[in-house]
């Protein structure tokens, strides 16, 4: 019955209608046809107009989110910079401290601002130490007018922002993985800070226009199993005791590369054991400091053979004149756009006490100072990268930098402890020990 229907509608009875109905119908078709090809067409439209706009409200978010999250850029940011970097003494020095929330960073970030140099600070906060300690110092440099911007120098695009909104002149590089021992435990965070962060920075400091001149850290740990002392910079570096060191080392040899290419001015400062008031929680005569006040024990290292291990402690203010002198006598880079026009300074320069003191010697002065006696665990070192001794020759130090240590370590850690106990809320009794 259906077929039937079809058929006469398809095939009229009479023949001179055929041509008439026949047209009829194909115009139907035409028309059942063309309506349903509009309507696919506009489904079709529809389709891509709401995949085009879910894929740009998820480009929205995502550009909004990175907005509202990230902790640099925008105008406000940018006058913040200017300001910090701003010099208020004739022929000032404008300069980028990496690291500036550290140790070392943050006495050099106030030592230049005191003189009237600007500055502006990188850190990236890591957790290798309590950063709440980082946070203070942050504090401090704020209320001095240092700003501190929060990132790492791994961040290529952050370092091309600074670079064009302020024109350095300087570079002090202290941003970097520290500690010998835990290299052990972590050995890529050392390859990430020391080695990759360090070319990242080198990269940002050729491309910019102009080139500043770059002072960074070094450290003492690269002479490693030389036993030549006191250890001077024409010995040999090749022998390192540990990953750390051998990435301070190969820290050494990549700036001689962006020195020769790129005409980057360079000087390498090998740091010894700095310590000292605002220092690292890391470090023995930190760590001996808090375990002491607590009644915990300590571990006191020494050799296989008995000896005892020594260092030569230098004191961060020491520390923190030869970092400015090598501000001061550090001469222009000269390259521009990928080329150097001629040949850069390329320096590299011991800063040390030049008197070596043994780790219980140590010990016996924080003991004095604390009013309190350590329990002592004598052990053999064990095998993670330590070296027995450490003694800087700083004869190149006081010719190019007119360096000059002047504190001995019991006036130094006399000052450390004064700051630690007023840090950490202590009072201690009157007893000496
Ligand atoms: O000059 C440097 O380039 C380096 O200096 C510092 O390394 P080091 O000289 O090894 O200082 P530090 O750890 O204070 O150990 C001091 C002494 O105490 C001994 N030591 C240590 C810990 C312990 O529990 N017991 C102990 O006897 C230990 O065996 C050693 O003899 C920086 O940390 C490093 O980042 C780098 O800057």
């Amino acid at each position: 019955m259906k077929l039937r229907v079809i058929d006469d509608d398809l095939f009229p009875s009479t023949p001179g209608k055929v041509k008439i109905e026949r047209t009829h119908a194909l115009n139907r078709q035409l028309h059942r046809c063309f309506a349903s090809t509009i309507t696919l067409f506009l489904w079709a439209v529809l389709l891509v107009a709401l995949t085009a706009s879910y894929l740009s409200f998820r480009s929205f978010v995502a550009t909004s989110s990175r907005y509202f999250t990230a902790t640099w850029g925008g105008l406000h940011w940018e006058s913040q910079i200017r300001s910090s970097a701003a010099v208020t003494r004739p022929d000032g020095i404008t300069v980028l401290i990496t690291g500036a929330a550290g140790f070392v960073g943050s006495h050099v970030s106030l030592a230049l601002r005191r003189r009237g140099d600007g500055v502006v600070g990188l850190d990236n906060f890591n957790a290798y130490y309590d950063p709440s300690l980082k946070k203070a110092r942050k504090a401090l440099l704020d209320s001095q007018g240092v700003l501190v911007v929060e990132g790492d120098v791994n961040d290529a695009r952050l370092l091309a922002k600074l670079f064009d909104t302020v024109p350095f002149t300087h570079v002090m590089h202290l941003a970097a993985q520290a500690g010998v021992r835990y290299a052990i435990e972590n050995p890529a965070s050392y390859v990430h800070s020391n080695v990759a962060g360090l070319v990242t920075l080198l990269e940002a400091c050729k491309s910019a226009d102009p080139q500043p001149s770059v002072i960074w850290a070094s450290s003492s740990s690269v002479y490693g199993l030389n036993d030549k002392v006191p250890f001077s910079e024409s010995h040999r570096t090749d022998r390192p005791a540990s990953l750390y060191a051998a990435t301070k080392k190969a820290g050494e040899e990549i700036t001689h590369v962006y020195n020769h290419i790129y005409g980057l001015s360079i000087t390498g400062l090998r740091f010894f054991t700095v310590y000292g008031p605002w220092g690292r929680p890391d470090m023995a005569y930190y760590s001996f400091t808090r375990n002491i006040l607590q009644g915990k024990p300590i571990n006191i290292y020494r050799r296989r053979d008995g000896a005892d291990l020594a260092r030569d402690f230098t004191y961060i203010d020491d520390i923190v004149r030869g970092c400015v002198a090598a501000l001061d006598t550090a001469e222009a880079s000269t390259g521009s756009g990928g080329k150097k026009r001629r040949p850069a300074q390329y320096r590299i320069c011991n800063l040390g006490n030049t008197s070596p003191m043994t780790v219980p010697a140590l010990v016996r002065i924080l003991e004095r100072h604390l009013k309190v006696k350590a329990k002592k665990h004598v052990l053999e070192m064990p095998g993670n990268g330590d070296v027995p001794f450490t003694h800087a020759n700083i004869s190149s130090a006081r010719a190019e930098l007119g360096y000059k240590p002047t504190t001995n370590l019991d006036t130094g850690l006399k000052k450390f402890v004064k700051w630690y106990l007023s840090y950490y809320g202590y009072r201690l009794n009157n007893k000496s020990v």
